[in-house]
């Protein structure tokens, strides 16, 4: 019979130390927040141990370029974040994507239409503690330091975005509602870096932590690849793997790096 534990805490096993393929085999996908880098109190407030661009720097060696972010953050964030790499990278869930590393960079996705941000502007200038980020193709809304605003939060956003922005879907995170391109997601974004060098003919191996990361994680499967969850998480995953937080997971990567 399955004990309460195991019912809160699906089981995944704990991440391996090197996955079967590495390095020759493998493509390694990254998300950031919560995954590579601590949560923090605001967007601009996150950082990463130089150790870490070390390790990261040395694993996108020896996976032969095989290394990419995919995340929600803008590619500017991602390029600030991880200075001096400038990797191949899925920003703002796919609506920006960069291929290989340095080269260019294809749109994917509109920003919402103007009288979608200006709403929400004022609906979070009305309520101290509330957050808007406009990254461009992607709006967010962050409710981390009034985490009791969730619901009206969410229930606002959704009624904004069904009403004005029809090209546009709500993609739920951690203490943060954000406002997407239709059809931009983890997964697509995932599948489009596959097709082409130096992904390409790899197996996606995924690192990821929030709702978003599951598009990942199943198009992962439906490689043959796999995932690895960060953190205590109680919800079914499509990962197969587990990292308790995100110190593990630098740890994993600089050991990774040497392995
Ligand atoms: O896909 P990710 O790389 O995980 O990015 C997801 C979102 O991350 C950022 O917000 C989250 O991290 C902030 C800093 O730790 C935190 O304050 C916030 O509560 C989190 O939701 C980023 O600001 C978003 O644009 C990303 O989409």
């Amino acid at each position: 019979m399955a004990n309460a534990a195991n019912k809160r805490l699906p089981l995944r096993a704990p991440l391996p130390a090197k996955p079967e393929g590495f390095p020759d085999r493998i493509a390694l996908f990254l998300d950031l927040d919560g995954t590579v880098l601590d949560l923090a109190a605001s967007p601009g407030a996150v950082s990463i141990p130089q150790e870490t661009i070390v390790a990261i720097a040395r694993l996108v060696s020896r996976l032969g370029g095989a290394l990419a972010v995919i995340t929600g953050r803008s590619l500017a964030d991602v390029d600030h974040i991880l200075a001096p790499l400038r990797l191949p990278a899925a920003a703002l869930h796919g609506a920006e994507l960069r291929r290989r590393g340095g080269g260019r960079v294809e749109d994917g996705g509109s920003p919402p239409p103007q009288r979608l941000t200006a709403a929400l502007g004022a609906f979070v200038d009305a309520r101290p503690g509330l957050a808007l980020e406009d990254k461009g193709a992607s709006v967010a809304v962050h409710y981390r330091s009034t985490p009791e605003r969730e619901g009206e939060v969410r229930e606002r956003v959704a009624g904004l975005v069904a009403q004005l922005a029809p090209a546009h879907e709500l993609q739920p995170g951690k203490m943060v509602v954000e406002v997407r391109p239709r059809g931009c997601d983890k997964g697509s974004a995932l599948v489009t870096l596959m097709a082409d060098a130096p992904f390409a003919g790899r197996i996606p191996f995924v690192l990821g932590d929030d709702l978003t990361d599951e598009f990942a994680f199943e198009a992962a499967a439906a490689y043959g690849g796999a995932a690895a969850l960060v953190g205590a998480v109680s919800r079914p995953s499509a990962a197969i793997y587990e990292l308790p937080d995100p110190a593990a997971v630098r740890d994993w990567l600089a050991a990774l790096a040497d392995a």
